[in-house]
């Protein structure tokens, strides 16, 4: 039996719902939740992500703020922005879209966002709170990606998690929060040897390595929640991720499209996170 969908438009819609309620109750005590985002350079699937999320705060009652800058930009003037926006009481959060052009340093940018604006996630402290279990904001997709998992009653505690990919944005929280959840977590990276032979272990497999057909039908193991983290452009310029997808989802239980799968929820969770820092003011 091919796997069931799990629709990351659908659940967002949803959960958008909640936001937007919670947005207008803060907005009617004139505590509006305010998001500044923050791009700069000319990416263009950064621009894409950018303006996808700032619809998404018009669309929800979330007051939003976009500043772009031309790609040579000094880090000198970027760092002084966010100092200021990390005083703006208009503006309970703040992110700056990566990849940031290469002469700026994204750490020290991100360490320069005030931890209780990074609705990112991002900072030191919010990354050593979510590795303690204190999170204050979890980072947004892989909060999605546990969403998602929730959203079809999946069996997280005692399942073997595999996570394809270490990144700090994603790979690491993710590991992260399916341990806190009760699974055993594997986390494998680009050195990994036979990738296959851990993947077929996974009840729950999430794939963020941004190289396409990395995970292929084979690699899966029967029944699993398969869940594609990439964003890749086929040889047609069609968007795809990191799976296989045609032959996957003969094999898995569980599938997440690209589009439509983690991309939406990566932006309702930043709604979410941005919410809760304004209803923490
Ligand atoms: N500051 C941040 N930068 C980046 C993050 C992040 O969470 N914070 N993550 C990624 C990119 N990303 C969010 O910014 C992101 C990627 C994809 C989507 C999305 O909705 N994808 C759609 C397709 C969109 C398209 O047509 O191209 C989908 O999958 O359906 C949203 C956000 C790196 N940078």
């Amino acid at each position: 039996m091919p796997a069931q969908l799990i629709n990351g438009t659908q659940l967002s819609q949803q959960l958008r719902a909640d936001v937007a309620a919670r947005a207008a109750a803060l907005t009617a005590k004139g505590r509006q939740p305010g998001l500044a985002v923050v791009l700069v350079g000319d990416n263009p699937a950064s621009q894409v992500y950018v303006r996808n999320k700032v619809k998404a705060c018009e669309d929800n009652g979330i007051h939003s703020v976009l500043e772009k800058y031309d790609a040579d930009l000094s880090e000198e003037a970027l760092l002084a922005r966010i100092d200021a926006l990390n005083t703006d009481p208009k503006i309970h959060g703040i992110l700056v879209q990566l990849p940031l052009p290469a002469h700026i340093n994204a750490h020290k940018v991100i360490e320069a966002i005030a931890p209780e604006k990074d609705v990112d996630g991002f900072h030191v402290s919010n990354a050593g709170l979510l590795m303690t279990g204190q999170p204050l904001f979890r980072p947004c997709t892989p909060y999605g990606v546990m969403k998602m998992l929730e959203s079809i009653d999946f069996p997280v505690r005692g399942a073997h998690a595999v996570v394809v990919g270490a990144s700090n944005i994603v790979g690491k929280p993710q590991a992260m929060l399916l341990l806190q959840a009760g699974a055993t977590v594997t986390i494998c990276n680009s050195k990994t040897r036979d990738l296959g032979h851990h993947t077929r272990q996974a009840d729950i497999l999430v794939v963020a390595t941004g190289k396409r057909n990395i995970v292929t039908a084979d690699m899966i193991k029967p029944g699993a929640a398969v869940i594609d983290v990439g964003m890749n452009r086929d040889d047609e310029g069609k968007l795809c991720g990191d799976v296989d997808f045609a032959n996957a989802k003969e094999v898995a239980g569980w599938i997440t499209p690209v589009p439509g799968g983690v991309g939406p929820m990566t932006i309702t969770m930043l709604l979410v996170n941005t919410i809760e820092a304004a209803e923490r003011t």
